[in-house]
C-alpha cells in the first residue's frame, strides 16, 4: 500500500483545500480586469493547478511548460532541461507562473529567466509549498501557500521517482524509501 512508505502527513486534503481557496480568492482580487495567463509547470504543479483555476472567478488562458532537474532523484541535478515549451503567445501578458513547490529555486530562476526575455505586462510566482532553507538563488514569489522545512515530501502531484503524485495529501516519506 502507498500510505505504508509514508512518514507523516503535513497537509490533509481538507487543509490543501482551504489554502488553495484562499490564494484562488486573492488571484481573483488581484487579476480582475487583466488579461492572465496561467502557466503550470508540469508535472508537479498538476494537481495544484487543476484545482486552483477553478477558485480563479476571472476568465484565463492555461499553458504548460514542462522541465526536469531531478529526474529519480532525491537532490536537485542544478541543471534544468525544458521538456515542452509553450503553445501561446505570452507577450504583453500577465503572467502567473503556477509551482507545487519550490525548493533550491533552481527551477523557477531558469524559467523566469527564459520568460523575462519575453516582454511580458507582469510575471508573478505562485507556490503551494515553500522550502526556503533549501533555497541556492533570489527569487520574489507573491503567493505561497505554505512554508515547509527541509524534508523531501511526496503528495498532491509531488512525487519521488515518479511515484506518490496520486496521494490527496502531503507528507513525508520514510526515509528507507529513499536511502
Ligand atoms: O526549486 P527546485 O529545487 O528546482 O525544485 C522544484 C522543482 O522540482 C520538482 O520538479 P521535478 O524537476 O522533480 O519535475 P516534476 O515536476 O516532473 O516532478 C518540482 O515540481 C519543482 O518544479
Ligand atoms: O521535497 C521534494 N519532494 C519532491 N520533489 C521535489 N522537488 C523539489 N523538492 C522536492
Ligand atoms: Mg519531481
Amino acid at each position: 500500500m502507498l500510505k505504508d512508505d509514508i512518514k507523516e502527513i503535513l497537509f490533509t486534503k481538507e487543509k490543501i483545500a482551504k489554502k488553495v481557496e484562499e490564494l484562488g480568492k486573492k488571484i481573483t482580487e488581484d487579476y480582475e480586469g487583466k488579461e492572465l495567463i496561467i502557466i503550470g509547470v508540469l508535472k508537479g504543479a498538476n494537481i495544484f493547478l487543476g484545482d486552483l483555476i477553478r477558485k480563479i472567478n476571472i476568465p484565463l488562458y492555461i499553458d504548460f511548460m514542462a522541465v526536469s532537474s531531478y529526474g529519480l532523484s532525491t537532490e536537485s541535478s542544478g541543471v534544468v532541461r525544458i521538456l515542452k515549451d509553450l503553445d501561446l503567445e505570452i507577450e504583453n501578458k500577465h503572467v502567473l507562473i503556477i509551482e507545487d513547490i519550490v525548493d533550491t529555486g533552481l527551477t523557477l530562476k531558469y524559467i523566469t529567466e527564459n520568460l523575462k526575455s519575453r516582454k511580458l505586462e507582469s510575471l508573478q510566482i505562485c507556490t503551494l509549498l515553500d522550502k526556503p532553507s533549501k533555497r541556492k538563488c533570489d527569487l520574489d514569489i507573491a503567493y505561497i501557500g505554505f512554508e515547509i522545512p527541509d524534508e523531501f515530501i511526496v503528495g498532491y502531484g509531488i512525487d519521488y521517482a515518479e511515484q506518490y503524485r496520486n496521494l490527496p495529501y502531503i507528507a513525508t516519506l520514510k526515509k528507507e524509501i529513499y536511502l
